[in-house]
């Protein structure tokens, strides 16, 4: 693979299954040894596009190219480059661990005198060198058979690996350990992960792709996604100065600022201000707030988290709204909400 070629690039690609169309003409890149989030709610079209990726299911139309290897033609060389860890990802109850990763790696034809390294260490990177090698399948809990999952798709050393719902059930425990599992995996694979749990795609993730609906509806960083899609700042203070007060102080700190609530309780007051702007004004609110010997509790700055970022992306698409045709089983709930355009 050339150093500028992108690891994954998708152009145009639709699937219509029957006259539905699941995905409908998306188009991202993701960069070598990147690490991406790719979300969108229940039946926007992640797995679809997933499977596509992976040479398991063929496009309606459109270009998907993995490693600079066309997928429609040849999806066989494609699977060598690529580890996919499904959704719902059946496995052996009745298998060892060991056992089944070494089945794995002969189906995946890695040549036998590696595979014993290879399966070695899989197993070390995803923690199950240890106890767990020897366990039956069966007796290990969720969090461990993801761990499976997941040194099955690495087991191959691919360039890339796409992660359907890595997470889904875990607890929080369990969830820590596979983003520091994927976390591992930076630089050295580029990964793609679909997920619901948006703190955690937020923490392992170097850029999101958000999808609703079959369209791509934000792709970016999660600072650049907040600057397009949830371009204000908000501010809580907590201080001893009183409303009338502050009242006086907003425009010297700034004259954007505009008060969103206040609260009094025992000597102190809170406010909520919004900024048109990502400028931190937390200095300014601070000197004002000195200024006037008023006693400063909390001054904090309060960022959209990328839960706010993809309500704010989902929204925008329900609002532009798809042809009837295109409209997902949900929507049938939802038609007081906005008129279908075509
Ligand atoms: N085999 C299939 N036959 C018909 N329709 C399908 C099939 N697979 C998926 N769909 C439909 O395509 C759309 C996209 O489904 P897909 O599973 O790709 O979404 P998703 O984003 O992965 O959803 P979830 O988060 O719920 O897993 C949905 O409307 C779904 O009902």
């Amino acid at each position: 693979m050339e150093p500028e070629q992108p690891a994954i690039e998708v152009l145009d690609l639709t699937k219509s299954y029957g006259p539905r169309k699941a995905i409908d003409r998306i188009s991202f890149e993701v960069a070598p040894g990147q690490v991406v989030g790719f979300l969108g709610p229940n039946g926007a079209g992640k797995s679809t596009t997933m499977r596509i990726l992976c040479g398991i299911m063929p496009a309606t139309s459109g270009i998907v190219r993995v490693c600079g290897i066309p997928v429609a033609s040849q999806s066989g060389e494609v699977k060598k480059h690529i580890g996919y860890m499904p959704e719902s990802n059946p496995l052996p109850e009745d298998m060892r661990v060991i056992e089944y990763l070494r089945y794995r790696a002969r189906l995946k034809e890695i040549p036998a005198r590696r595979i014993r390294d290879r399966v070695e260490e899989a197993m070390e990177v995803c923690e199950l060198h240890r106890k767990p090698r020897r366990r039956l399948i069966g007796t290990l809990s969720k969090g461990f058979r993801q761990r499976v999952g997941i040194a099955d798709a690495i087991l191959a050393e691919p360039e890339v690996i796409v992660m359907d719902e890595p997470t889904i059930g875990l607890d929080p425990h369990q969830i820590l350990s596979i983003r520091n599992l994927i976390d591992s995996l930076r630089g050295r694979m580029t990964v793609i992960i679909s997920s619901h749990i948006l703190p955690e795609i937020e923490l392992c993730c170097d850029r999101v792709i958000i999808i609703n609906q079959g369209r791509v509806v934000a792709n970016g960083t999660s600072q650049s996604l907040r600057e397009r899609f949830l371009p204000m700042t908000r501010y809580r203070v907590r201080t001893t100065l009183r409303a009338e007060g502050m009242a006086t102080l907003l425009p010297a700190v700034s004259p954007e600022l505009a008060l969103e609530s206040s609260a009094q309780t025992e000597g102190m007051c809170e406010y909520l201000m919004e900024a048109p702007s990502h400028l931190d004004l937390t200095e300014a609110f601070i000197d004002a707030l000195r200024a006037r010997q008023a006693r400063i509790h909390e001054v904090a700055r309060l960022q959209p988290n990328l839960e706010d970022i993809f309500m704010s992306a989902t929204k925008r698409s329900w609002d532009e709204s798809l042809p009837e045709d295109k409209a997902d089983d949900t929507r049938e709930n939802e038609t007081d909400k906005t008129p279908a355009q075509t």
